[in-house]
């Protein structure tokens, strides 16, 4: 494979590429490296490479010219990459796919990037490592010439493989250990001396599905499982940030679709599916807020049939479910019980399907450290002063379509599911 570093710092790549594997790799004839400065492509008599940018601001722009002059040099099957904070995530599956090529082009911009004319003229796939910003492409090309080239044939030493190594099967890798057996009252595994290999394997692949819990509970969510990981997980303690997610359902004060304020009656339905998701998700608690007395009774009532009566002999997990329901009066009773089992008030979150600025990522931050009661409204909607007295507003679920008139318990559901996932 040939890499072809197009920057102008090719002095930056001296030191990486001649040590460990990489220059093993150089000296097989594994890989081969050439670099293009731009500057050398520059028309301009003290070989400038960048201008000023056009709209004013800081910093300055590389030139369209030198580097597709630059780019002109390659060989006729060379795929082009730029590095850029907007490309494709670099990932293991796109390594993978890249060690099948038999030329990568590394485009290394500078400064506040490249004119980006250049994309419109060349063929180009902007390539991301990781959501911060570097100085330059140069650490970018670096990380993925390592990546790549790793996974080359004979590229590594035949007691070493990627296969078990972290994201190969979606995973993180288990914990390694070596001499001394024991280090500091520390000792190794017991297991990892017995020799048995299957019993080996075996703790390896919990290891790993517990790292990958642990640390990146975003991966195991995609990752490949078997029925026997799925059951061990099963049995692994976890975070579980949904105890801290409560949810009431407003049925006083909300507005009709004059803006006047009204009192609505609650649904059997809302009663129910809320209550499942809740118990799905393992919340802290769902609140049903009517102050009508007899409103108040029918949900005691509809509660009652399945916790107690002929309801909880049919179908007992209903009655798990609906014994999380609490009826209120008013939100404010509600936020007084969870300030009163948690010891903390919490951040109290409105929902709307017309406005909202806050993130669920925001909210699931908040989620990690301390309570929050999502407030979801009946009629046309929450009451401004309920609206105004909230510490936010998530962001409306389909928030750039005309249409996203839901039922009040699917988007629970909805914004549950995107607060928590499978893993929260
Ligand atoms: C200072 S950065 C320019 C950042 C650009 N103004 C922006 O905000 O997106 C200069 C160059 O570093 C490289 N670079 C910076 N961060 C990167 C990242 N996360 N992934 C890949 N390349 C990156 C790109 O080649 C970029 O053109």
């Amino acid at each position: 494979m040939r890499f072809s570093v197009i920057s102008i710092f090719p002095e930056f790549f001296d030191s990486p590429l001649s040590c460990g594997l990489l220059s093993k790799a150089r000296e097989k004839g594994l890989i081969e490296f050439s670099f293009i400065n731009p500057r050398g492509h520059s028309t301009d008599k003290h070989h400038n490479v960048d201008d000023r940018p056009y709209g004013g601001g800081p910093g300055m722009v590389m030139a369209v010219d030198p580097i597709r002059r630059a780019l002109g040099t390659l060989g006729p099957k060379a795929r082009v990459l730029m590095l850029s904070p907007k490309g494709r995530p670099l990932t293991q599956a796109l390594a993978r796919e890249l060690a099948g090529e038999e030329e990568i082009a590394l485009l290394c911009g500078r400064y506040e990037g490249i004119d980006a004319r250049l994309e419109e003229l060349c063929a180009i796939e902007p390539i991301c490592v990781g959501d911060f910003v570097l100085n330059g492409g140069e650490v970018g090309a670096l990380c993925l010439i390592e990546a790549v080239g790793r996974l080359i044939p004979d590229f590594m030493g035949k007691y070493e493989s990627a296969d078990e190594e972290s994201f190969s099967s979606g995973l993180l890798e288990y914990p390694h250990y070596t001499r001394p057996e024991e280090y500091e009252g520390l000792k190794v595994p017991e297991v990892l001396s017995s020799g048995h290999h299957g019993r080996i394997m075996a703790w390896r692949r919990e290891k790993s599905l517990e790292t990958t819990l642990a640390s990146r509970p975003d991966i195991l969510a995609q990752a490949a499982l078997t029925d026997e990981d799925i059951k061990y997980l099963k049995c692994l303690e976890r975070a579980r940030p949904g105890r801290n997610l409560f949810v009431a359902l407003v049925h006083y004060p909300v507005e009709n679709k004059s803006g006047q304020t009204i009192t609505t009656s609650l649904t059997n339905l809302d009663l129910h599916d809320i209550a499942r998701v809740s118990c799905t998700y393992g919340l802290g608690g769902y609140f049903v807020c009517t102050p009508v007395a007899d409103q108040q009774d029918l949900a005691r009532t509809l509660i009652g049939h399945w916790r107690e009566g002929y309801g909880l002999k049919a179908n007992p997990d209903r009655g798990t479910a609906l014994g999380r329901v609490r009826v209120v009066g008013l939100l404010d009773e509600a936020i007084a019980e969870i300030t009163d089992c948690t010891g903390v008030r919490p951040k109290v979150v409105a929902t709307s399907a017309k406005a909202g600025n806050m993130t669920c990522a925001q909210v699931s931050q908040m989620l990690q450290k301390e309570p929050v009661l999502l407030v979801l409204g009946t009629g046309h909607g929450l009451h401004r002063d309920v609206l105004a007295g909230a510490d936010g507003m998530l962001r409306a679920i389909r928030f750039m379509d005309r249409y996203n008139h839901l039922s009040v318990r699917s988007a629970a559901s909805i914004m549950v599911d995107r607060l928590l996932g499978d893993i929260g």
